[in-house]
């Protein structure tokens, strides 16, 4: 998992090569993680000791940033390319499993004795978020009527997880970039409204956020978040390089 990892993450953020090179090598590269993962005969029981053990965490802010979206009832969608099993796991073990949360990824299928055996309905990498989106978030009936929309992703694939909601009005991308800052800020400056580099809190969406629900309290009940979760520790932050000021 390691070595395909190292192959296949420097594709993933290479900025020399276009969505549609990398998009085969995406395949690819999922299909053989799966793939592995079914080998190691997983049991449904062992997920949650497995999530306990691990180094898995969420952004500095979490807490503050589930609460206020479940207590202002605003949708959170949350895109995965990872294993949406464990992710939910993660969310469980750090209390903010709220009902307002709606997670698309790659949902694993357990045999009758508990055992993984495949994973369930198509495929999610990180450049095809957008047909998730589209046969997924477009049906869920509480984005009705709410046309303003706060975006978070850490790849440029990101940006497409908004397609499903109809006739949007405001849609405020903020792009975290993580790693290969100088190749890719120029495309991420020119492809999200707000781009933090290096950043490993929820600080400027938490600030957003207080705003809009302090100063118009309808808005809370009007937005529709839409998140890409990854935060893997082995990829260092620092604080952001670029900041933008923030209305508090
Ligand atoms: N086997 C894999 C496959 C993907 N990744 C990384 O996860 C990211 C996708 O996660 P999102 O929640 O942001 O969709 C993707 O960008 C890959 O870098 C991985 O670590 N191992």
């Amino acid at each position: 998992m390691r070595e395909l990892l190292n192959t296949y993450y420097p594709i993933e953020i290479d900025a020399s090569r276009s969505a549609e090179e990398k998009l085969p090598l995406m395949v690819e590269w999922w299909t053989k993680v799966h793939e592995l993962l079914i080998e190691q005969k997983i049991r449904r029981d062992m997920l949650a000791h497995a999530v306990k053990e691990s180094s898995a965490m969420l952004r500095d802010g979490y807490k503050v940033f589930f609460e206020c979206l479940a207590e202002h009832q605003v949708p959170l969608l949350i895109f995965s390319a990872g294993v949406g099993d464990v992710l939910e796991e993660v969310i469980r073990q750090n209390h903010v499993f709220h009902p307002n949360i709606h997670i698309i990824s790659n949902y694993m299928d357990f045999d009758q004795t508990g055992v993984l055996q495949a994973f369930k309905g198509q495929l999610i990498h990180t450049f095809n978020k957008r047909e998730g989106a589209l046969s997924h978030a477009a049906g869920l009936r509480e984005l009705q009527g709410r046309p303003n929309v706060v975006l978070m992703g850490d790849s440029l694939g990101d940006l497409t997880m908004a397609d499903g909601v109809s006739e949007p009005q405001n849609v405020l991308t903020i792009g975290f970039l993580n790693d290969q800052v100088e190749e890719r800020k120029e495309s991420y400056i020119n492809s999200f409204d707000v781009v933090l580099v290096k950043d490993e809190t929820l600080d400027v969406p938490n600030a957003i956020l207080r705003y809009i629900t302090s100063s118009r309290d309808e808005c809370g009940g009007m937005m529709t978040l839409l998140l890409s979760p990854v935060q893997t520790p082995s990829r260092a932050w620092s604080m952001p390089e670029i900041t933008y000021p923030i209305p508090m």
